[in-house]
């Protein structure tokens, strides 16, 4: 981590480097080109949980985490920019801070084991000794907050029922215990008031239609139905007021969008908040309730509002820089705020901004110092026609120099369903620009972020309608002046990974390689084994994608799995083996079935990873197969009749792979 630096702009690059010889030539310039080290030695930081502290109590520090080791470990960060201290140093497990605690430097972080979402809370001291403040080995424990009173703190544990997430309420001192609300019937537990005295809850009947209810934790009983209506309604919770007198709720009610409205907890009368022409992402408020901070998700870009509450009028206190600010908080005594500060070449910095003088100070230098900014690309927001004629729209990266010399391209699908690819810094995809892939990161019918209509676009037409849109971003990309049309593969995670394999089985003229990242390719199995835990939203889950006991044929028939034979591309596939979402054997499967094609298929496992990968060694690992996997099969495409035999040849397996 590097010292303070005044507020330098994290703004968008635009224009070429001539750099010295030895670097690749593009066109009429130069750029460097890097290893995916270099990109995963930039440091990844995160602010402490919204619903904790984040500021010490004596105001002189933020706590983060940070892969600094190359495992997410906390980290107080001294305003004045001098040397980071060390919280956590776990080698093992990404390890990601909550909160200092209200009066002294004990901090409450949370890791889980070896990617398996288990994550269970942990108090560390402030000599560095950690206790496990909810132990058992299948349980799944979250941060839900403190009181006003800074003598307890709340979380939710599924001990009770692996099913169900009970609210228990910590002693701050004696981290004694008391269950204060007792979720039987599936409620997802949303937000605690600073009095203790309400908990908000959501129930999910579909992904189009909930329900948000107010429980009582002092009178007990029934909780309050703070929703009730008609048809198709999707609600949802921000928060409540710092006084504890409303409830800040999201509803999609009024429009193609979620608004914020408040619900007056001692009359129950409802008003309009927050209306904006995008999705309110998130409210939140100082600890006084004077500012409230909101953010919007506009074009896939977040767009950050802070105003003042009494007077609604904009902070004018200081000058937001330029670029995506996030984890917006607020100091004890509300005279500075701590936030993160990215762009599409820049990931997250941490800064503090003073409010009485307006400075603006950096405290994290996160880029590796050894990537010139310069060489990175912005990203562009594009739209393209998919078969019906419905605008998808995408985010577009293209390398330096390809306007001279056509490159080869990747369409990237994000998970979900239901995700959003949105513009802002990845180390991933950098380095695939960097080594020269135009990548169109494609949010197909389905995605979140451009209305309700467009979101529920895909409902029960998975793998059919988003497939297309996925299809007509290839021949969008083809038509473009910068891209080599012969040379178009196809990437993705989850489901993402799950349209990777669709369009590699049920389109199989259209993409020339595949990268199937934690994919899912047996709707059947993996439908009928999600984790217990996500018994709350298992119901529109089900809704959306059909239930396994009654939709079995449609999954089989929309499952890459059970049409491995029509795969005759070079596949990559890359797991977590602690999965819990999307099991190893979905991979393990779809390997052995497009292996006995004769096909190209290389296989990487991470033992120690999840849905997802955090550790840097294992993220370098999976960039570079990426990189290495596309220059080889996608640079000179591949083809059976090149291969020794004329029928191709298996890759070899990674070294990862057991
Ligand atoms: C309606 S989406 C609920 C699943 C969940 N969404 C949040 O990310 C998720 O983990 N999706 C996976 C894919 C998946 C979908 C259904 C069952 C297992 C896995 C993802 O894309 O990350």
């Amino acid at each position: 981590m590097g010292a303070a630096a005044s507020c330098a702009m994290l703004g968008a690059c635009t224009s070429e480097k001539v750099t010295p010889a030895g670097q690749s030539e593009t066109g009429t310039s130069t750029v460097e080109t890097y290893g995916a080290a270099a990109f995963f030695e930039t440091t990844s930081y995160g602010m402490a949980s919204s619903a904790g502290f984040a500021f010490s109590p004596d105001d002189d520090a933020i706590l983060v985490h940070s892969d600094e080791t190359g495992i997410f470990n906390a980290y107080a960060l001294p305003i004045d920019g001098s040397e980071p201290a060390t919280l956590t140093a776990s080698d093992t497990d990404s390890t990601f801070a909550l909160s200092y605690f209200p009066g002294d430097e004990r901090i409450l972080v949370t890791h889980d084991t070896g990617g398996d979402e288990l994550n269970h809370i942990y108090l560390v001291d402030e000599d560095g000794t950690s206790t496990d403040l909810t132990p058992g080995e299948e349980v799944k424990a979250s941060f839900a907050g403190w009181s006003d009173d800074a003598l307890s703190f709340y979380i939710t544990t599924n001990e009770r029922d692996a099913r169900f997430f009970d609210l228990y309420e910590y002693d701050t001192e004696s981290f004694q215990r008391e269950l204060v609300f007792q979720n039987d019937e599936g409620y997802t537990i949303a937000a605690v008031s600073g009095d203790g005295t309400d908990v908000a809850l959501v129930r999910e009947r579909t992904s189009a239609d909930s329900d948000v209810y107010l429980a009582d934790l002092e009178a007990g009983g029934a909780p309050v139905h703070v929703t009730p209506h008609e048809g198709n309604i999707a609600y949802g919770v921000y928060d409540f007021t710092p006084d504890g007198s409303q409830l800040v709720f999201s509803t999609d009610e009024f429009g193609e969008f979620s608004q914020a409205w408040t619900y007056d907890i001692a009359t129950g009368e409802k008003a309009e908040l927050i209306a904006e022409d995008w999705d309110v992402m998130y409210v939140l408020y100082s600890p006084s309730g004077d500012y409230r901070v909101h953010a919007i998700n506009e074009d896939a870009r977040t767009t950050l509002k802070i105003t003042e509450t009494a007077t609604g009028a904009p902070l004018t206190a200081i000058d937001l820089p330029a670029g995506d600010i996030g984890s917006v908080r607020f100091s004890r005594d509300e005279s500075r705020i701590a936030f993160m500060l990215s762009s599409d070449t820049s990931p997250n910095n941490a800064m503090v901004a003073d409010l009485e003088t307006g400075e603006i100070t950096q405290l994290t230098d996160a880029l590796n110092p050894a990537i010139d900014e310069e060489d990175l690309v912005d990203a562009q927001i594009v739209r393209y026609e998919s078969f019906d004629g419905l605008e998808i729209p995408g985010v577009l990266y293209v390398p330096h120099g390809a306007e001279e010399n056509p490159a080869p391209a990747l369409v990237w699908v994000h998970g979900g369903p239901g995700g959003q690819s949105r513009a802002g810094y990845s180390a991933t995809i950098q380095h695939l620009v960097n080594h020269g892939y135009v990548v169109l990161a494609a949010n197909n019918r389905g995605s979140s972020g451009y209305g309700k209509t467009f979101f529920h676009m895909d409902d029960r037409r998975h793998g059919d309608v988003d497939l297309q849109d996925i299809v007509y971003a290839e021949k969008w990309l083809a038509e473009q002046s910068y891209v080599d049309a012969e040379k178009i593969g196809i990437i993705g995670g989850s489901y993402g990974g799950y349209m990777v394999g669709a369009a590699l089985a049920f389109e199989p003229d259209v993409y020339k390689v595949g990268i199937n990242i934690f994919g899912v390719m047996n709707w059947v199995r993996t439908l009928e084994s999600i984790p217990p835990w996500w018994e709350s939203f298992r119901e529109a889950l089900f809704d959306e994608m059909g239930d396994p006991a009654t939709d079995a044929e449609r999954h089989r028939a929309i499952s890459p799995l059970f049409h491995a034979d029509n795969i005759r591309v070079p596949l990559l596939v890359v797991q977590g083996a602690n999965d819990p979402r999307v099991l190893q054997v979905e991979s393990d499967e779809i390997v052995e079935a497009v292996r006995a094609n004769g096909v190209p298929v290389e296989y990487v496992v991470f033992e120690d990873e999840g849905h997802g990968f955090s550790k840097r060694e294992n993220r370098i690992e999976a960039s570079e197969a990426y990189v290495t996997f596309l220059d080889q099969y996608l640079k000179t495409p591949w083809s059976p009749e090149g291969s020794p035999d004329g029928e191709g040849e298996a890759a070899e397996t990674s070294e990862s792979e057991e």
